[in-house]
């Protein structure tokens, strides 16, 4: 997250760190939102076969055990049949991770909740995202979990010529801009909108930003948009 600050302790407590194994260790590679008591949405370009992930729920500072921290192995992977690394401007860049066992929910670590089908974020609705990715382009990343403020840009205008153009499909949000972006690593998070009943939403999953820079102008952050995938995900849940 470019421009964001440290959140308070566990105040995302949907929000995990997908780690990979390297060797005999893990890293974060990604972010990911529980959505379920054993389901973790993650993006798609997230997902390499072969990789053997874990999922840490309860984590805030990355460079110290604090004693929230649960760890689960991921049980099954199920990618959006229709995500293509190759075409990541076509969208579909989800996937679900079934946990091996529900984590404990605490203060913690708990469940966000999911939009209603086509629900569209206001223009202006508070949404923020959440991550550990770079806090800069090339940047390092941080030890604490960041967060933003992203406005939402409309599709009218986020799909101007000269802002993401064709790029960018109505199944896709976009928020934040040229001061406040995402960043390599903040991919697969959330993008936390507060509905009307004052609970927070999932209404995105960090999906992609420009190749030149973190927050490049009138290239806001994209997020894959959650509304337009609610019977994907609940089939999904349903059967696996
Ligand atoms: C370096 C930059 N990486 C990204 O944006 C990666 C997703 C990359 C998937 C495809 N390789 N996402 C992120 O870094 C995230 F944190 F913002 F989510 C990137 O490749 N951006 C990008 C690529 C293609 C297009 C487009 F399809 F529009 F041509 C737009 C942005």
């Amino acid at each position: 997250v470019v421009n964001g600050e440290d959140a308070r302790p566990h105040s995302w407590p949907w929000q995990i760190s997908l780690q990979v194994k390297h060797g005999s260790r893990y890293h974060h590679t990604c972010g990911g939102t529980l959505i379920g008591p054993r389901w973790v949405l993650t993006a798609g370009h997230c997902i390499w076969p072969g990789d053997v992930y874990r999922v840490v729920l309860g984590e805030y500072d990355m460079s110290k055990q604090e004693g929230t921290e649960q760890i689960r192995d991921v049980l099954r992977i199920i990618v959006h049949p229709l995500w293509d690394i190759d075409r990541v401007a076509d969208g579909n860049d989800l996937a679900l991770l079934k946990l091996d066992k529900s984590p404990i929910m605490n203060d913690s670590v708990g469940l966000a909740c999911l939009p209603e089908a086509e629900e569209i974020p206001s223009h202006g609705a508070a949404c923020y995202i959440s991550g550990w990715g770079n806090l800069y382009t090339h940047g390092p990343m941080p030890d604490r979990l960041q967060q933003a403020l992203l406005p939402v840009v409309e599709y009218s205008v986020c799909s101007r010529s000269d802002w993401w153009g064709i790029n960018v499909k109505t199944t896709m949000i976009c928020a934040g801009g040229d001061v406040v972006s995402g960043c390599n690593g903040d991919s697969g998070g959330p993008l936390n909108c507060m509905g009307q009943d004052g609970r927070w939403y999932v209404q995105g999953v960090t999906s992609f930003v420009s190749s030149r820079t973190c927050n490049e102008v009138k290239k806001p952050t994209v997020f894959t948009r959650t509304s337009a995938f609610t019977e994907w995900l609940s089939e999904v849940m349903l059967k696996y």
